[in-house]
């Protein structure tokens, strides 16, 4: 018993004495490595910089970095290095021009591993899965599909300037003045621009539209979904995403991942659901307008006579089974929805901060389009303004603000500084943006910036990286596929909003000054996250006048005849 006694303390002294041993060997090892990675923030022992990144809001903290350190810095996040590119030209060179060494993705753990059951198509890694799950979208975004999805994007948009008529004043009422909370009521105009971007993207994937706002059980739920996503896959979130070691604890010592499994469950039940009703709807002979989900279920049929693919991947023939084909249209429904909603709630935001721009976009709308018809797509050619009004809010209010992360599949060198392999690579969009040099004065709303002869009218969004205007869309072979889709509709429903509505923000009662939120103020303005939106606030939409109001009916009316020869649900209002 005596000997036992003395031996315990032997052996905690001990212990400690190794792992201190190992801790300091861990750091020297690593620092000698590090000696050879970009510049960047010193190091802690063991977790490195992962206390020095804020969680809830990085991308100020990394343009910080940006200026200290210059083009591309490094970061070391548990044992994972991260390197961040700041520069236009250096995020061209890694991400497009060696393409083929980091177009992989260094997923969150939990987001995607468990919650995701590695399915979800934004985080796969640069192999086979992925690729058969990109080439079985190509026929969604060949140039003559994106022309065909003109068409819902047309009576699409005639039916948001119809909720935004009847909506009017409604979100100034005293629910919703508050600049404050994530969440998005009903009744709110946020609300009726979602919808509009989940059914154009809805209608695409699945041959379905969103036909009502209030209390539709698809549209609240996507956007739960990523609201969860964002929060779950959060860098700095959970222990097992930066330290692999914590991925092998039992069960019971894990009641993160359990929670995940739970999550993955109820974000089937949404993904899974969709492809369920589209089986059924083929099985029963409903005839859509042609989609990617209905489309592939029957070029599987045919190719293979599989009706059902359980289990997850790609089948042996390479055609993607049940699951990854749910995740792969619920990453577009995902990726289609609120980049391009909050673009255009960003671009409001703008209008009513900067009353000389606005003035200028109507005068020009005015000009051009006249008062006795809506813009239209053929209008295009002849709104510079807007086309360089819509580049600068991406540039000013990048939705994926600092990018969605690419990852390193072999050891490189850039400029004498070592990128190991399997580094989590990123283009830092918010940096790259916020640059004095490329854009002067850079903090200001200014579409002027992109009105010179040369760039007048084009969009020059990439990939072409030559006179690119900004990088919200990414880099190399994971740049975004809905690029097009994005850019018309943007176009021609902030054309039509323009055109259509005057836009009036609350006023002070005492001075009658417009109370409108601060664009430089982050955290009352934007949300957290590494996809920082607008907050709601409260716009009314007043129609120019009674023709256009008028107009706005008779067209919502003569969508409904045309959604039903296509096939399409009527709106329920
Ligand atoms: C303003 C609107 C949009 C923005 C800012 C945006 C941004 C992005 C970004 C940053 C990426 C990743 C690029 C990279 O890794 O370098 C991406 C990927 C993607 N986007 Fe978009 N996007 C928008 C609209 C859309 C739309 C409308 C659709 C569908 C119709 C779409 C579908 C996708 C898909 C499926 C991917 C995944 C590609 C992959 O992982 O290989 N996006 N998007």
């Amino acid at each position: 018993m005596l000997a036992k006694g003395r031996a315990t303390p032997m052996v905690i002294i001990f212990i400690a004495i190794s792992f201190t041993l190992v801790v300091v060997v861990h750091h020297v090892h690593l620092s000698i490595a590090d000696r050879k990675l970009p510049p960047g923030p010193r190091r802690l022992p063991i977790v490195g910089n992962l206390l020095h990144v804020p969680t809830l809001r990085p991308y100020p903290q990394f343009r910080k970095w940006a200026r200290q350190y210059g083009p591309i810095f490094s970061l070391r996040l548990g044992p994972q290095t991260m390197i961040v590119l700041n520069s236009a030209e250096v995020a061209h060179e890694i991400l497009d021009n060696r393409a083929r060494k980091y177009s992989s993705r260094a997923p969150p753990h939990v987001a995607h591993d468990i919650m995701s059951d590695g399915q979800r198509l934004v985080f796969l890694p640069y192999d086979k899965e992925w690729k058969a799950a990109k080439k079985s979208m190509q026929a969604l975004f060949t140039t003559a599909k994106i022309r065909e999805m003109r068409r819902t994007q047309e009576l699409e948009s005639r039916v948001l300037l119809y909720d935004l008529l009847c909506h009017r004043q409604q979100s100034l009422s005293a629910d919703f003045t508050e600049f404050v909370g994530d969440g998005v009521p009903d009744r709110h105009w946020f609300a009726i621009i979602r919808r509009y971007t989940t059914s154009v993207v809805m209608t695409a994937t699945y041959g379905n539209r969103v036909n009502r706002v209030v209390d539709n059980p698809h549209l609240h739920k996507i956007y739960d979904v990523l609201a969860n996503f964002a929060h779950v896959g959060q860098p700095g979130n959970y222990l097992a995403d930066a330290f692999p070691i914590f991925r092998k604890l039992p069960d019971w010592l894990a009641p993160w991942r359990v929670a995940a499994r739970k999550m993955h469950e109820w974000e089937m039940e949404l993904w899974g659901g969709l492809l369920q009703r589209c089986k059924n709807e083929l099985r029963a002979g409903k005839e859509h307008v042609t989609n990617y989900v209905s489309t592939y279920l029957r070029q599987r049929i045919d190719s293979t006579g599989i009706e059902d693919a359980p289990g997850k991947g790609i089948l042996p023939n390479g055609h993607l089974t049940d699951k990854l084909l749910a995740y792969t249209a619920g990453t577009i429904l995902e990726a289609g929805s609120d980049t391009t909603a909050s673009t255009m709630q960003s671009f409001i935001l703008f209008m009513v901060t900067h009353p000389y721009v606005l003035r200028t976009l109507r005068e020009e709308i005015d000009r051009v389009v006249g008062q006795s018809r809506m813009p239209g797509f053929e209008d295009e050619g002849n709104l510079p303004y807007l086309v360089a009004c819509i580049k600068e809010t991406l540039r000013r209010r990048p939705p994926t603000i600092m990018g969605i992360p690419h990852s390193s599949d072999e050891e490189d060198y850039y400029d004498g500084y070592l990128i190991p392999k399997n580094s989590t690579v990123v283009g830092n969009v918010w940096a790259i943006h916020m640059d004095p040099v490329a854009y002067p004065n850079p903090f200001a709303y200014d579409p002027e910036r992109f009105l010179d002869d040369a760039r007048c009218n084009k969009w020059n969004s990439g990939p072409d990286h030559k006179d690119r205007d900004h990088f919200v869309f990414g880099w190399g072979r994971r740049f975004c596929v809905g690029q097009n889709v994005a850019q018309d509709s943007l176009f021609l429903v902030l054309a039509r909003i323009i055109w259509a509505f005057d836009l009036q923000v609350p006023r002070d009662p005492t001075s009658g000054n417009p109370l409108v939120p601060d664009i430089n103020d982050e955290e009352a303005t934007f949300t957290t996250g590494f996809v920082s939106v607008p907050k709601i606030y409260p716009v009314a939409f007043v129609p120019r006048t009674e023709e256009k109001a008028k107009m706005i009916i008779k067209s919502f009316e003569q969508a409904q005849e045309e959604w039903e020869i296509l096939g399409l649900d009527r709106d329920q209002r």
